[in-house]
């Protein structure tokens, strides 16, 4: 799990997957007005000096070309590391899934975050992890819910009390071990179940993440 951090401030989530490499969410850089984000790795506690805790810098944050300000499409960003990461037992490259089929619908999934907890907009210290099942896009898009707004590469999982929030962007959505999506923002609200979470799709764009790498690396 990475915390994408400015002046020392959590701002979204994101994971390796690869030594040099972490993926996130495109939203995450709207309020950065340029500024270039730092990468903490090995951490459970934002604040609190722990044995595999680092901060990197980052040599290039990539946005997908179809990512924008007016939706949630294509929501991903790949940052390349300046170094590779040191690997441990608490920093670990994620497997993706890379195979373009949809999670079954009531599939316990998990998501983690150092996102706000509720409605009081709480932020922790300690890293979050909720289990959450996967909502078919069917339901997800009812007129009373996301009302056919998401895509064959958007994916959901269910809202109620439990939910991803401010914070939690980019993160992964992890379903038997491996990353199935991204966090997204989406309506933004939390917790409400007329608004099931939002997440980007990841087998959809291994051809673009394995374009990217491959041309980082040099
Ligand atoms: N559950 C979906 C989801 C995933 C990731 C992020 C988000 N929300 C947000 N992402 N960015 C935001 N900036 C301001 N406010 C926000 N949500 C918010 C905050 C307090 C009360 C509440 O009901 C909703 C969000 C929502």
């Amino acid at each position: 799990m990475a915390s994408l951090q400015l002046d020392g401030q959590h701002i979204c989530g994101g994971f390796l997957i690869a030594k040099q490499w972490v993926l996130s969410a495109a939203h995450c850089t709207e309020e950065t007005d340029g500024k270039t984000f730092q990468v903490l790795l090995g951490a459970h506690s934002l604040t609190e000096p722990e044995p595999h805790k680092r901060l990197y810098r980052v040599r290039a944050q990539i946005p997908h070309p179809g990512s924008n300000i007016h939706n949630n499409k294509d929501d991903l960003l790949l940052l390349q590391l300046e170094e590779e990461a040191e690997l441990n037992a608490h920093v670990q490259v994620l497997p993706l899934q890379r195979e373009d089929r949809d999670v079954a619908p009531d599939t316990v999934c998990e998501v983690a975050g150092w996102g706000t907890i509720n409605h009081s907009g709480r932020r922790p210290d300690k890293l979050y992890q909720l289990e959450r099942p996967v909502l078919s896009r069917d339901v997800c898009n009812h007129r009373t819910r996301h009302d056919h707004t998401i895509t064959e590469k958007m994916m959901c999982t269910d809202s109620r009390r439990k939910d991803t929030c401010k914070g939690d962007s980019g993160g992964p959505l992890v379903c038997n071990g491996v990353a199935e999506a991204v966090v997204t923002a989406g309506s933004r609200v939390c917790g409400n179940y007329k608004k099931p979470a939002i997440y980007t799709r990841i087998a959809p764009y291994t051809a673009w993440i394995d374009g990217v790498m491959a041309a980082g690396d040099g």
